[in-house]
This record gives C-alpha cells, sequence and structure tokens, in this order.
C-alpha cells in the first residue's frame, strides 16, 4: 500500500513533573534514577511542585505528568523526606498532588510504576489517564535487577487498570536487548488487552537513547529502519482506536506518520523531559511547520473517546468541560 498520511496528528501540553528519582529498580539504560546519597537525588516539596503546576495552567498546558521511580517506599532514606513532608507514603502525597493540580485547573496523569487494584482505584477519581510502559515481553539483561519490570506485573497492573476504566498509557522500549519476535509479542499481549477491556488509548514506540554512566551507556540506538518497522507491526497488531505514539524529541516523526504514528504525546512549553533530559522539545509552530499540511491537534491527556464515553470521575466532570471542545479534543482557550 502506499503510505498515506491523516488529516492531523495530536499531542497534549503538559508539564513534566519528575516528583522522584528514587526507585527500588535498576533499569539498565535509566539516566533518571539515583541513589539516596546522590547530591541530586530527590524528592520535590510541595513548594517546587505547585509553582510548576500554577505555571503550566498559565501557559495553557492541560496534564500535569507526575513521574515516579518505582516503590520508592522501599528506600528507608526516601520514607524519612516523606516523613520530612508529613507524609506516610507515596500514594497519599501523590493523592495531595493530584488534588492541588485539579484545584489549579491541570489533569493529572501518573506514570509511577507497577501499582496494585487499591492503588489505582484511589488515584483513579483524581487522574485524566495513567501510564505505565511493558518495556517488553522479553526477559532482558537490561532488567536483571528490576523486580518491578517483569513483564507479568506490569501486564497486571495495566489490566488491572482495565477493569477500573481508566484512560491508559503504555508501550513498549526498542533497543533494549529485544528481538523483533518479542516486540510483536509484546504488542500482542497489549493489544489483548485492550480487546477485553477497552481502555488503551495510545502506545508509546519508544526508542532507546543510551544514557552515560548506564549499563547500557555504550550500547548502540536502534536504526530508524527498526523504529519503522515496529510503527508498521504496532499499527497491524493493534486495534485502530489505539493511537501510535512517537516522541519528537526522541526522533523525527514526520516519515513515521505515514507508517502509522498517530501521536506526538506530551510535548512541554515549561519543562524538560526529565527521562531524555538531553532531547529538547521542539517548538509546537517548528513543529507544525515541518509537518506542512499534516495539522497538529492538541488533546487533553484523556483522548477524545474516553472524554467522549464519560470514563473520569466526577472531580474532574467540570475541569474536562472546561478544557475539552465537543468533539473531545483541547478546547483552545
Ligand atoms: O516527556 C516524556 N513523557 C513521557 N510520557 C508522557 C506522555 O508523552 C504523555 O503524558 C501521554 O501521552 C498522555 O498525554 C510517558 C507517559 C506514560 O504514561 C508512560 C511513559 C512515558 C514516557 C515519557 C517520556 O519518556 N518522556
Ligand atoms: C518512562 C519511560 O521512559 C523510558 N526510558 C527510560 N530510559 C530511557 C532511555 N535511556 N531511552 C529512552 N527511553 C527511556 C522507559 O520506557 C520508561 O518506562
Ligand atoms: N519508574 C517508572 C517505570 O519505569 C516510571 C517511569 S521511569 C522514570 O515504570
Ligand atoms: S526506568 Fe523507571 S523503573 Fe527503571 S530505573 Fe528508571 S525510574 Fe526506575
Amino acid at each position: 500500500m502506499p503510505p498515506k498520511n491523516p488529516d492531523f496528528v495530536t499531542y497534549s501540553k503538559n508539564v513534566f513533573i519528575p516528583v522522584t528519582n528514587i526507585c527500588r529498580n535498576r533499569c539498565g539504560y535509566c539516566g533518571f534514577r539515583r541513589e539516596p546519597g546522590q547530591p541530586d537525588a530527590r524528592l520535590m516539596k510541595p513548594e517546587e511542585i505547585l509553582p510548576v503546576l500554577e505555571n503550566g495552567a498559565k501557559a495553557g498546558c492541560t496534564e500535569a505528568l507526575f513521574t515516579f521511580g518505582e516503590f520508592p517506599d522501599e528506600v528507608p532514606e526516601y520514607r524519612n523526606w516523606l516523613k520530612e513532608l508529613g507524609y506516610s507514603s507515596t500514594l497519599e502525597y501523590l493523592l495531595f498532588l493530584c488534588e492541588a493540580a485539579i484545584d489549579i485547573g491541570i489533569l493529572p496523569h501518573t506514570n509511577a510504576g507497577i501499582m496494585t487494584h487499591s492503588e489505582l482505584k484511589a488515584l483513579k477519581p483524581l487522574n485524566a489517564s495513567m501510564g505505565l510502559m511493558l518495556e517488553s515481553m522479553a526477559a532482558l539483561d537490561a532488567h536483571k535487577d528490576c523486580p518491578g519490570k517483569l513483564p507479568e506485573l506490569r501486564l497486571d497492573t495495566i489490566r488491572e487498570a482495565g477493569k477500573l476504566r481508566i484512560p491508559y498509557t503504555t508501550g513498549i522500549l526498542v533497543g533494549i536487548g529485544e528481538k523483533r519476535e518479542d516486540r510483536i509479542e509484546s504488542l500482542e499481549a497489549i493489544a489483548g488487552l485492550h480487546r477485553e477491556y477497552g481502555h488503551i488509548q495510545e502506545v508509546i514506540i519508544q526508542n532507546f537513547i543510551p544514557k552515560s554512566g548506564t549499563y547500557m551507556e555504550n550500547s548502540p540506538e536502534p536504526a530508524v529502519e527498526e523504529i519503522v518497522d515496529t510503527i508498521c507491526l504496532a499499527r497491524q497488531i493493534l486495534p485502530p482506536d489505539v493511537a501510535v505514539q512517537v516522541a519528537p524529541n526522541l526522533i523525527d516523526p514526520k516519515a513515521l506518520i505515514a507508517k502509522g504514528v498517530s501521536d506526538l504525546g506530551g510535548i512541554s512549553p515549561l519543562t524538560i523531559d526529565w527521562i531524555n533530559p538531553e532531547a529538547e522539545w521542539p517548538d509546537v509552530r517548528d513543529l507544525q511547520k515541518k509537518l506542512g499540511s499534516i495539522l497538529l491537534r492538541e488533546r487533553l491527556p484523556i483522548y477524545p473517546q474516553y472524554v467522549k464515553r464519560g470514563w473520569y470521575s466526577d472531580r474532574l466532570s467540570g475541569l474536562i468541560a472546561q478544557l475539552s471542545d465537543s468533539e473531545g479534543y483541547r478546547k483552545q482557550p
């Protein structure tokens, strides 16, 4: 089939809040994680976070992306930091942050590692959507010290989110030692969960970028052809209502759109990509110029089909009504 471009691709305007970089896992590709003793190990305080939320809302951002290392509560130093802030668990602190974001007028999207049904249940009323990368169905060297990167545990979290009707973001990381068959298996697993629960709004095809000081610092990035191939696989395997996302700060999206990319994820006018801090966000107007006749269309962190289906709590209904247009996309302020 000849490549065919869509009329538009979507993105969201967000602020990235790296709440903590303390993590019980040690992914071989991750440059985000810190040990408690390191100088830039941290738990962000409310007085650091609230101004970012406020500036984000003022700048027209609709999404607060709350990112965490996984289950930092296992780390004793971290528990002390939390206690100093007056919280006894990460969940309790996150609930406070989500409430604050909503009061300020920005919709939470939490990406915090694997979670139990009861954690997801507590967060659902305060999150427009949530996310967890499956990463890969393969058992990989890059995950050898990562209890939370067992594929079955990741699938469990995504499944529980489905039962709770949480609009969900997941994806795979390409170039971390997995094979093409593993990518197929991963995409099929995601497709299967979506067929059962209907909650997967987008699947990120994330290209690995080496980070110095990590186990994989000298591993090559995946070739663009591999990413193109994976996007084609994703488009074939995933049901048509699931968006395929690439990050426009990690890869040039232009040629990928004809292959099936329909979303460019969160783009921030204010904050850096804390997971890939070397990769600057493109300016939305520059990106639009580059894409030519393909329109960049702003969405909320909850996709239009879930806005329409009302997959959100009463706590979020006022804000979502205020931010969305009649089709469920971003109403231009
Ligand atoms: O800026 C980033 N945003 C990341 N996002 C944010 C994402 O681009 C948007 O928040 C979603 O499209 C929702 O609007 C993630 C969200 C998830 O739920 C799971 C993984 C990621 C990964 C990244 C990332 O590496 N960098
Ligand atoms: C939030 C998501 O960021 C991704 N992630 C973590 N480290 C890297 C890297 N070096 N390159 C690209 N993506 C990465 C993982 O897929 C994680 O789940
Ligand atoms: N630590 C979580 C995970 O890997 C959140 C994103 S990485 C900072 O799933
Ligand atoms: S990718 Fe997430 S889980 Fe893995 S080490 Fe980094 S912060 Fe922890």
